[in-house]
């Protein structure tokens, strides 16, 4: 008796979205460091820790307008019962003044001035009053009121940011304040950019019979932008495999190419088809997923390529999904947002899901109750921009997932971050 046949692989078997985007994440490496103005630093992600350079502040300040006193002086002071001490001289921020405060003077101090040797403590300006010799304090106060300790913000030294944070505004100012004005951030990465098809025109181009504007392009050009990277446009190709493998070669120099379209098996889906000629090896060729089956991942002529497909809510969510954490890595962040994941509850009931991930389009809103809610589209089609463009979020769906009904809460991702934050 003959053994029974064994089982034969799928000829174009689908991946799972985590194995896909673990195959394509270990293709790259953090890019090499560069030197940054500080200006110029927003969004970048440091590739060495920023250092202070100085201790902030650097001298005991004052917090308030006032005078500054050994508090010991007038600690029998009351509104009723003012103490009255010899004014001796003045300190303005930028100017300290020179001397030392002995018993029973004070000096004219404002916000931010050095405090002077001999003083420990600030009285509020509204608990004094003064002529041009006295001033009568009206309140007792502790020695340190209203001072700010030299260093107690940070110390000379001392590490201000961590090596693989991406600057916000704040950390500039921080930068800043620690006398920092050259930063060590990774390489921004270069992305290569090309659309295909006979049918795509550039938006503002005459539009032949049978032509539509090229909507994922300059969708693409945007995120890379908006994760910090330098997209390169190289236009689009035409469905021949000649113009497809000419116009790719725009991308020697940049770190990955991504096209969008052409990544199905129809007659004119030439970009697998040029890859399949030049023999090139596809680490991803299909994944089980919604939007976005059709997805290409391999090595041509020296440069990575990430192949897209061409239905612009595909080519936008699977970029969230793969192009966004290429993006991240290579910049020296973690590939994904390691910040907790966030869930919303679901304001309609979700079907049962098939095989494939499913990536739901929806917005974000505040519940009565303050809880965040989440309502996906009910129309999901990957060729409704309208939509996609309005989406606060995608709703995951793993495959085979159970119905949920109204009310469950389900993890959603945000479409909202970028580089630039404050
Ligand atoms: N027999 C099958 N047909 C299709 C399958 C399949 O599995 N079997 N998959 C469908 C899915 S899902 C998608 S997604 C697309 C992917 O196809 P391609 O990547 O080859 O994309 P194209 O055929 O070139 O274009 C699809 C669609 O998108 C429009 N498009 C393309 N580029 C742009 C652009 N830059 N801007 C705006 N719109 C663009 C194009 O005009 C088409 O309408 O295949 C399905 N078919
Ligand atoms: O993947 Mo197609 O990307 O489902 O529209």
């Amino acid at each position: 008796m003959l053994p029974p046949p064994l089982p034969q692989p799928e000829p174009d078997a689908m991946i799972s979205v985590a194995e896909a985007r673990a195959r394509i994440l270990s293709a790259f490496a953090p890019l090499p460091a560069e030197t940054v103005a500080l200006p110029d630093a927003l969004g970048r992600v440091l590739a060495e820790p920023v250092v202070a350079r100085l201790t902030q502040p650097p001298f005991h300040a004052a917090a308030m307008d006032g005078w500054a006193v050994r508090s010991a002086d007038i600690a029998a002071a009351t509104a009723e019962s003012p103490v009255a001490l010899r004014r001796i001289g003045e300190s303005s921020a930028g100017h300290a003044f020179g001397g030392s405060v002995g018993p029973g003077e004070a000096v004219r101090i404002f916000t931010g001035a050095p405090l002077p040797d001999g003083a420990d403590a600030v009285v509020m300006q509204e608990d004094c009053s003064a002529d041009d010799t006295t001033v009568r304090i009206g309140r007792a106060v502790a020695a340190g009121r209203f001072v700010r300790q030299a260093g107690f913000d940070f110390a000379q030294g001392q590490e201000l940011l961590p090596k693989g944070r991406r600057l916000t505004a704040r950390d500039i100012a921080l930068a800043a304040g620690g006398n920092v004005p050259w930063l060590s951030v990774h390489r921004r990465p270069r992305i290569a950019i090309l659309a295909t098809g006979d049918e795509i025109a550039l938006p503002g181009d005459p539009l032949g019979p049978s032509q539509i504007v090229s909507t994922n392009a300059l969708g693409l050009c945007a995120l890379v932008t908006a994760q910090g990277g330098l997209a390169h446009n190289l236009g689009v190709a035409k469905d021949t495999p000649d113009s497809v493998a000419a116009m790719a070669k725009g991308a020697v120099g940049c770190d990955l190419l991504v096209t969008t379209g052409g990544a199905a098996h129809g007659d004119y889906d030439l970009v697998r088809d040029v890859l399949a000629d030049r023999g090139v090896a596809l680490e991803v060729q299909t994944v089980a997923m919604r939007p976005g089956k059709a997805l290409m991942f391999g090595r041509a002529g020296g440069v990575s390529l990430l192949g897209l497909p061409g239905n612009p809510v595909s080519t936008g969510v699977t970029a969230v999904l793969f192009l966004r954490p290429v993006l991240r890595l290579l910049q020296g962040l973690p590939p994904e947002d390691d910040r907790p994941p966030l869930r919303a509850r679901l304001t309609t009931a979700l079907k049962a899901n098939d095989r494939r991930e499913e990536y739901l389009r929806a917005t974000l809103a505040a519940g009565p109750d303050g809880v965040l809610t989440v309502t996906p589209f009910a129309r999901q089609d990957s060729a409704i921009t309208s939509l996609y463009a309005q989406a606060d979020c995608l709703i995951p769906r793993p495959p085979n997932a159970d119905p949920e009904p109204a009310g469950a809460m389900v993890a959603v991702l945000p479409l909202t971050d970028g580089a630039l934050s404050i």
